[in-house]
């Protein structure tokens, strides 16, 4: 049994091993619900500003929540477990990146790395949390790399399990008390020493049976978004394929049928983990061969593989509406709206941004100006598109500071639907184009005030005015 058995979590002091989205935000709601919390980030800039109390990303009470728990003492940042406090903690959590490499294929040496570095200062009754998001069977070579370099034993002398992160970005310290946290373990003990740390910050504690059940439940939860997602922009290009506007017609197929609930089209599937965590069920399968499993796979894949078309399929149709402006290479003016992954919840997070492969079609034409007003100049400049900075400026300001021949809406964030259609038309030239990526505003509006629309899953030749 655990040495620490009989003890509480409530004594329990926590180290949060990356202070990213998920590492910063657990850090937050776990100093607020009692815990003596110290946040590792090796990243300088990043740490820097924790150290002021700034965090590098937007959600909504993450900066007041962490002032009023660094000041009372309950939460502080360090950069390794080099920090005197890291060495007092008795539990620790991995919230560190699993990013994908250029063949996509998952990375896991960030997540390894932090493993060994809590290998250093981890001692008997200790528990550890592996919280990434990782491919099925890591959590397994992780408790053998553990128990290689420290001679103690999982489930006798250390408590491990794999309890993945599930919060929406944007509504992170909300969703972390309300939704249910999926723990998983190989001996009960590790379980029960989590729920011991987990009850403190929600409610519903769901237990599966192993650390590679928790591992794939979480993968499942987001392989079957972006499947849902494509299945909604598959129809899109089959209904415009037909001469139909998909948008409308997914709207009247979901109308008062609460069973199906089919996802729009969109411009695309962007973020830290959505464009990625298929490919680690992908890449973490026994034998793809298997008969059952090679149409599992496929059906995965050729999703993933939409998703990520979306874009250029958007600047394809982009391209044919521009023919007819008849503009010389390099003479094109651009603006691009949204230029984070989303618009809503809003987030300054360009990771995987469906915006990025338009800005790249339209600077080959031109130059590009970018507007978001969540997302650092700097990040939009990343890009390759001028970033828009005027910050009382309306988004119909924005869009007729030039005349622009091409005006892109590339995220959902609902103030662009604010934008006043009839001064862009004055303001842009004759023929002038507007892509709508996520159908905000109204085709007959737009074309009754003389630009082109464009729309994903709409088709403006079908539209019966
Ligand atoms: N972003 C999200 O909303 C969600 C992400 N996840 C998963 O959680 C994991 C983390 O994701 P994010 O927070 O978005 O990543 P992130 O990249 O924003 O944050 C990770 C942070 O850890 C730091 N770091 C890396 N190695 C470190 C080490 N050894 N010691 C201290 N700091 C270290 C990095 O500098 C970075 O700031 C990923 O596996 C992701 O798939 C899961 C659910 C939600
Ligand atoms: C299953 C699920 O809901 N996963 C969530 C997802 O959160 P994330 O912050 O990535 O936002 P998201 O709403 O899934 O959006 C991801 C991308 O998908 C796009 N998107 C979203 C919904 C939709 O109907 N169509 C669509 O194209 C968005 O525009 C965005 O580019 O991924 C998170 C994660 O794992 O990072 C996860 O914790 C969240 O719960």
């Amino acid at each position: 049994m655990n040495e620490r058995d009989n003890e509480t979590l409530e004594k329990r002091n926590v180290c949060v091993l990356g202070q990213g989205y998920v590492g910063l935000t657990l850090s937050a709601v776990l100093a607020q619900s009692g815990f003596d919390v110290v946040g590792l980030e090796k990243d300088d800039e990043r740490y820097e500003k924790l150290t002021q109390g700034v965090p590098h990303f937007d959600e909504p009470e993450l900066e007041k929540t962490i002032s009023t728990q660094c000041e009372l003492g309950t939460l502080r940042f360090g950069r390794s477990t080099d920090h005197p406090d890291a060495g007092h903690a008795s539990a620790y959590i991995i919230a560190v990146g699993s990013p994908l490499d250029e063949n996509k294929t998952p990375n896991t040496s960030i997540v390894e790395s932090a493993v060994d570095s809590v290998t250093e200062v981890l001692e008997s009754g200790d528990l550890v949390v592996l919280r990434s998001t990782i491919p099925v069977g890591t959590s397994e070579r992780i408790v053998d790399q553990i128990e290689t370099e420290t001679g103690l034993e999982v489930g006798k002398t250390l408590s491990l399990v794999h309890a993945p992160e599930r919060t929406l970005q944007g509504a992170a310290l909300r969703e972390l008390r309300h939704l249910p946290q999926v723990i998983g373990a190989d001996d009960r003990g590790s379980v029960i020493e989590a729920e011991r740390l987990f009850r403190h910050v929600t409610d519903t504690i769901l237990r599966v049976e192993s650390l590679r059940a928790a591992e794939l439940v979480k993968l499942m939860d987001n392989t079957y978004r972006d499947v849902t997602i494509a299945l909604g922009n598959a129809f899109g290009e089959i209904a415009r394929s037909h001469g139909l506007d998909g948008t409308r017609l997914i709207e009247a197929a979901n109308k008062g049928y609460d069973r199906n609930q089919i996802k729009s089209p969109g411009l695309g599937v962007g973020g830290g983990c959505l464009p990625k965590d298929p490919y680690l069920v992908l890449e973490s399968l026994p034998d793809e061969t298997e008969p059952g499993l090679s149409a599992a796979t496929s059906l995965i894949r050729d999703a993933r593989q939409l998703n990520e078309s979306m874009p250029h399929i958007a600047t394809d149709q982009l391209e044919a509406a521009l023919s007819g402006l008849g503009k010389e290479p390099g003479e094109l003016r651009s603006l691009v709206f949204g230029i984070a992954f989303k618009g809503e919840p809003a987030t300054n997070d360009i990771r995987h941004t469906p915006a990025a492969p338009v800005i790249d079609f339209l600077a080959e034409r031109g130059p590009v100006d970018g507007y978001d007003p969540n997302v650092e100049p700097e990040k939009i400049a990343s890009l390759g598109a001028r970033p828009v900075t005027d910050d009382d400026a309306t988004v119909t300001d924005v869009a007729t500071r030039d005349a622009y021949d091409v005006i892109v809406l590339a995220n959902n964030n609902p103030t662009f639907k604010e934008l006043e259609l009839a001064s862009v038309a004055d303001a842009a030239p004759p023929d002038a184009v507007l892509l709508d990526g996520w159908n905000l505003l109204d085709e007959r509006t737009v074309e009754q005030m003389g630009l082109s629309y464009v729309a994903i899953g709409g088709d403006v030749t079908s539209r019966r005015f």
